[in-house]
């Protein structure tokens, strides 16, 4: 059958003549067509449907980098307080074991400590006896305190479920700042968490449960025995002859992470409940990567799924770092300030500042994360304080750092207009920097800078699938 165009009708699609169609087969035709455009614009209306969906679904996919306790989970843990608090507030419970390994690993590390300087001190002074060396009252406090490494196995064993390890560098005595005494590895992932039965887990089997409910009778005796030696604790950590040999070797353990020997009176307490403070301050190190979904608990249009990777910092982990490199919308890199006068624990030549810096400049000019902004916490804000405060002179470890006050607001400009002009000279393209200073142990001022990158986040989103 000829078709003509009719050339004069502007329209799309083209009216169609049919020379010699009989009205029965025009009918047809038309029905047909109708039918033909019905399916089309069903199929236009689910496409659009799909786009919408995926827009609104797609929520916000966030990469935490760093150097090893930098901070990255610490953020994290503020994410999940801030965006979902009562999902937060249901774990707090499980954090109880980190919290008191965390304590009783301090406790031990102090005990061996000062016990293995009083050897030293009665072998150098010809004594033959321990008791010579250190005083009546420590000696006590060390031989009463001595349980404590079994409540560390025994918390190591909960968390860790049937397969711990013997814990590595266990109660080894501490030099310099890079060696962490609280430090505690636990299986990747959170299982940690169902190990205590505090998250479901599809994989959980029968055998699983008997272990937890030996579990849960081994978690109530190390409470009675923290509970019955807090008093001792508490005494240890004050005890000013405990303080001189901890500053005699250079040790200063509250800005080691983990630290919980100042809260010893509250946290040893048989009901004690950790509190979200406790839970952000407690320090596991983090076993590759991980992914985190967080979901708003906030009910409002912009309430959309968090995606957050988190990573470990150390040397060996980096490696994993890339696979997450094009599927993120943003990046937080942490850099803490105070890392100023520290080396890195896995290479103590490299000082933890300059390995901060590599780092940034690295990601800076990585081409792939040309189009992925960047938000910068400058952490540790309070222990760069500290340090600062303590006489430590930021110009003996940063010699650039010439004729500037040792005081921790021009110390933290210094540092945030080196990070940036990094950034500008590496910046392959027109990337977005968000700088901010801080203290991610602070929950209220961290929440304040999260409810900021939300916002820029959200902003990006939308960019990314052309709604603005
Ligand atoms: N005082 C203080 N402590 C902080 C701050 N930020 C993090 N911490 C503590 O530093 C320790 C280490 O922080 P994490 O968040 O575990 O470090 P990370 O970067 O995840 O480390 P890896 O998992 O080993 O890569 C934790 O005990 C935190 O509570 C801060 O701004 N001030
Ligand atoms: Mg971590």
């Amino acid at each position: 059958m000829p078709i003509v165009r009719k050339k004069s009708n502007p329209k799309w699609p083209p009216v169609v003549i049919r020379e010699g169609e009989t009205d029965v087969e025009k009918r047809a035709r038309l029905q047909e067509e109708a039918e033909a455009k019905r399916v089309s614009d069903q199929i236009d209306q689910q496409i659009e449907q799909d786009r919408q969906r995926r827009t609104k679904f797609k929520g916000a996919k966030v990469l935490l980098l760093g150097q090893a306790e930098s901070g990255k989970s610490t953020v994290l843990k503020n994410f999940q307080l801030h965006l979902a608090p009562k999902a937060f507030e249901r774990e707090l419970e499980a954090w109880r074991p980190v919290i008191h390994l965390n304590l009783v690993r301090s406790v031990n590390f102090i005990v061996n400590l000062v016990l293995s300087r009083g050897r030293r001190d009665s072998v150098s002074e010809g004594q033959h006896r321990l008791s010579s060396a250190l005083s009546p009252e420590i000696r006590k406090l060390c031989i009463g305190l001595a349980p404590l490494r079994q409540v560390e196995e025994s918390l190591i064993k909960s968390l860790w479920g049937d397969s711990a390890p013997r814990p590595n560098g266990l109660n080894r005595e501490g030099k310099g700042s890079s060696f962490s005494p609280t430090s505690i590895t636990l299986p990747n992932g959170y299982s940690w968490k169902r190990a205590l039965g505090l998250q479901k887990s599809s994989q959980e089997s029968l055998s699983s449960t008997s272990t937890r409910s030996g579990g849960r009778s081994q978690d109530g005796q190390n409470r009675r025995i923290l509970a019955a030696l807090g008093d001792d604790i508490v005494a240890l950590w004050n005890n000013s002859g405990v303080q001189k040999i901890l500053t005699a070797a250079d040790i200063n353990l509250k800005e080691h992470p983990g630290f919980f020997l100042d809260q010893a009176a509250r946290i040893t307490q048989e009901d004690y409940r950790p509190t979200p403070n406790d839970v952000v301050r407690a320090r596991v190190t983090t076993q590759g990567p991980e992914e985190h979904v967080i979901v708003p608990e906030i009910n409002t249009d912009r309430s959309k799924n968090w995606t957050i990777y988190d990573v470990g910092g150390s040397r060996a982990q980096r490696a994993a770092w890339a696979q997450y490199f094009d599927d993120v919308n943003m990046i937080i890199f942490m850099a803490p300030m105070s890392a100023f006068n520290q080396v890195l624990a896995e290479d103590e030549t490299v000082n933890r500042l300059t390995d901060s810096l590599r780092l940034w400049q690295m990601l800076c000019s990585n081409k792939i994360l040309a189009g992925v902004d960047f938000i910068l916490f400058l952490n540790k804000m309070d222990i760069l304080d500290a340090k600062l405060k303590a006489g430590i002179q930021f110009s003996s470890f940063v010699t650039s750092y010439v004729n500037k006050p040792n005081e921790t607001k021009p110390v933290a400009r210094y540092l945030l207009d080196v990070f940036v002009s990094i950034h500008q000279q590496n910046t392959p393209g027109r990337r977005k920097l968000h700088p901010h200073l801080t203290c991610a142990v602070d929950t209220e001022a961290t929440s304040l800078v999260i409810a900021r990158i939300h916002d820029v986040i959200l902003v990006k989103i939308l960019q990314e699938t052309n709604i603005i």
